[in-house]
């Protein structure tokens, strides 16, 4: 039985880019998970690992970053430069194939460099009964939101094990899971809510940010601050990373625009904002 290599491709899988355009103060946020796969003139590699044919992996997410330096614009026109450039660039690559998937920011009530993503929040609710009355947990979960600017974070411990550099600029992103306790109940709760909703968006955006921990804080006061029948409110809030990417190997520089986003591993904030007048809440909920 004669056997013999049938189509194949190979790429590079899933990369998350970021672009952020300053043009002034106002930012605008281009969000892709991009995947190249070519195909070609590839037999060697796989009947004899011969690798004279194949352009790494590893190369193909370099030049997305690299081409995404000159501004990224529309999925489809990125698509296309892209695509030109693996066929006509290498005499083994015959075909580039380019999926994209964009993820699209809404800004933050028309504020210059906070969005939140579209559709990403889902709202929850617990009502427990005890003998001695009812309790109310109002929330939501999976809000994703993100600062282009006004987010720093230096001054922290140094030890034997750290790498991270401190910074002045980074972007600052985090899905906001909260959950808060009423200890009285509002007359509209769907009101109550998007109270609570804009108050953690807004304060999200104004506070010029040291850490998330103190960004969480800010949110939470605010919630409070707004309604007085809400005792405490509890936020878990992942540090969605994004790291700058360095074009410098390319000839590029890079001014805060061209971002990877990580998904994993990622900081975990999350704490507790309450009065300090009410009694301690039981910690079931
Ligand atoms: O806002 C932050 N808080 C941290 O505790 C932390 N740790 C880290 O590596 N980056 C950050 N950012």
């Amino acid at each position: 039985m004669a056997i013999a290599l049938g189509g194949n491709q190979y790429g590079k899988a899933e990369v998350r880019l970021v672009r952020v355009d300053r043009d002034g103060k106002r930012h605008r946020v281009t969000d892709l998970n991009v995947s190249v796969a070519l195909s070609g003139d590839l037999t060697s590699t796989h009947l004899t690992g011969d690798n004279s044919k194949v352009l790494p992996t590893d190369t193909q997410k370099n030049t997305v970053y690299a081409f995404a330096r000159d501004g990224v614009g529309e999925a489809e026109a990125f698509g296309l430069r892209l695509g030109e450039h693996f066929v006509r660039s290498q005499k083994s690559i015959h075909g580039a194939r380019i999926d994209f998937e964009q993820y699209s920011w809404d800004r933050i009530e028309d504020r210059p460099h906070s969005f939140s993503r579209n559709g990403s929040a889902t709202r929850t609710a617990t009502v427990t009964w005890f003998e001695d009355g009812a309790h109310v947990v109002s929330g939501l979960s999976g809000l994703t939101v993100m600062n282009t600017t006004d987010s720093e974070f230096w001054g922290y411990i140094k030890d034997g094990y750290t790498t991270l550099a401190e910074t002045t600029d980074r972007i600052l992103a985090t899905d906001v899971n909260a959950r808060w306790l009423h200890h009285t109940h509002p007359t509209d709760w769907a009101e109550s809510f998007e109270q609570a909703k804009h108050d953690l968006l807004t304060a999200f955006a104004e506070t010029h940010s040291l850490s998330l921990q103190q960004t969480l804080y800010a949110m939470g006061q605010r919630v409070l601050d707004k309604q007085p029948g809400i005792a405490e409110i509890r936020l878990s809030m992942p540090n969605k990373h994004h790291f700058l990417v360095d074009l410098a190997p390319f000839g590029l520089d890079n001014p805060n625009e061209v971002f990877f986003a990580a998904d994993r591993p990622y900081g975990l904030i999350e704490g507790t904002v309450r009065r300090d007048d009410l009694p301690e809440q039981n910690s079931a909920w």
